[in-house]
């Protein structure tokens, strides 16, 4: 096999504690959260005091100054493990990274501590019932009154919705403009006229809180903007996409790895016509195919992490490597389900419930056809 060479023994050592971590305070819970619709904020309280949030910010605001590895390290036990009502890949790499690259220095010793301390659980919005795809389309507004600006509109489908104390909303300051119009702020929920709506009852991701949030006339701080004026946060946002593109990728090749191994298990053990379901060439065969359809994607995607560690990675590569490795983890999951029979549907299985929460990684962190459409427009 082949060897994955951006990990040294200190990443795999640090791989040990996620997983150890993972097992003992997530795993035994996971069945309550997913009814709950959420996982406990002790939990983000634990994760922040090992160093498992935000880990790449520098020591003077809370982490450890820790490269992107890490972070894909923690995001792979999460996804390898089946727990991805888990968001901290959202708050750690995708949130704090805004905050990080254009927030003032006010707004990064405000808030980026307490996110890598756990007491701050993180979202962003851009998302509204009527816009998804269509970034410039968005219709929330935040019109400028003084030192404040006037929030107004909705937002759906928002990860860690429920949960969530800050929230980098997207909004058009200037509402005639598309993407010269747009802006992004940082907005607390606990602000007055903002409001989070019913938690979502989603096909899979159960234990995730993915939730509407409501804004009338929120009155925002002018100092939470983010960036030094407005109209920047469409770029901002272009700027980061590729990250959270990466950040998919390699939670569909981990959870498409473990299904893999589960799928091997299990058709050792399980006999049919008096013979373990191994021995049928069917079987042997799909699951040579699945491995080499992942080990290519493997190593697509940890060449990615590596353009990404030296910034090297460019918005059409990510974009390709997010639908690629999405559309692979929803072929896996589905071969994999049927490698288990009737059983590869019932939900006390791992395997229903990763099939489960693979279908949406076509969807979110911009659709596939939207990837397609950004590789398309580079030719
Ligand atoms: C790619 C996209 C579809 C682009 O659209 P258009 O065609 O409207 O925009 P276009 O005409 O390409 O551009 C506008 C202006 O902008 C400039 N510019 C573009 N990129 C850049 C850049 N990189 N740097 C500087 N300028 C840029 C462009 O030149 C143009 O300027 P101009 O008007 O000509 O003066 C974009 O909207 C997108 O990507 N959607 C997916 C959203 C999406 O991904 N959500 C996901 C939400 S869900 C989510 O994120 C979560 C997922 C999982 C975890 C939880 C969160």
């Amino acid at each position: 096999m082949i060897p994955r060479t951006l990990f040294d023994a200190d990443l795999e050592g640090f791989r040990d504690s996620v997983r150890k971590f993972l097992e003992q305070e997530a795993a035994p819970y996971h069945e309550q959260w997913e009814k709950d619709g959420q996982v406990s904020r002790e939990l983000w309280l634990k994760a922040g005091e090992l160093g498992f949030l935000c880990p790449m910010l520098p020591e003077e605001y809370g982490g450890v100054g820790a490269d992107f590895r890490y972070s894909a390290v923690i995001m792979e036990e999460i996804s390898r493990a089946g727990l991805s009502g888990i968001g901290w890949g959202l708050h750690s790499d995708i949130v704090a990274p805004y905050i990080l690259n254009y927030g003032s220095e006010e707004q990064k010793q405000k808030y980026l501590p307490k996110m890598a301390s756990g007491e701050m659980i993180t979202a962003i919005a851009m998302t509204e019932p009527g816009a998804g795809s269509d970034l410039q389309g968005v219709k929330t507004t935040a019109i400028r009154q003084g030192d404040h600006y006037i929030l107004n509109g909705s937002k759906t489908f928002i990860t860690n919705g429920q949960l969530a104390d800050l929230v980098i909303v997207v909004a058009k300051t200037d509402p005639k403009e598309g993407a010269k119009g747009t802006s992004l702020l940082l907005v607390e929920t606990a602000w007055e006229g903002f409001e989070k709506g019913q938690n979502l009852n989603k096909v899979g991701m159960k234990a995730q809180d993915t939730s509407e949030l409501f804004f009338q006339d929120v009155k925002v701080p002018a100092d939470n903007l983010l960036g030094a004026m407005e109209g920047q946060g469409f770029f901002q946002l272009m700027q980061e996409l590729p990250a959270e593109r990466l950040q998919v990728a390699l939670t569909a090749v981990a959870a498409a790895e473990a299904a893999w191994q589960w799928t091997l298990d299990y058709v050792k053990e399980r006999k049919a016509f008096g013979k373990p379901v191994i021995a049928f060439q069917n079987t042997r065969f799909k699951l040579a195919e699945l491995k080499a359809e992942i080990t290519a994607a493997r190593v697509f995607t940890d060449r990615c992490l590596e353009l990404h560690l030296t910034k090297k990675l460019d918005i059409p590569t990510a974009a390709m490597l997010k639908q690629h490795t999405t559309d692979l983890q929803c072929k896996v999951m589905d071969e994999c389900v049927q490698l288990h029979g009737g059983y590869g549907y019932m939900w006390e299985y791992p395997i229903a419930r990763a099939w489960a929460d693979s279908r949406v990684q076509r969807i979110y962190a911009g659709t596939n056809e939207i990837m397609k459409e950004i590789v398309a427009r580079s030719f």
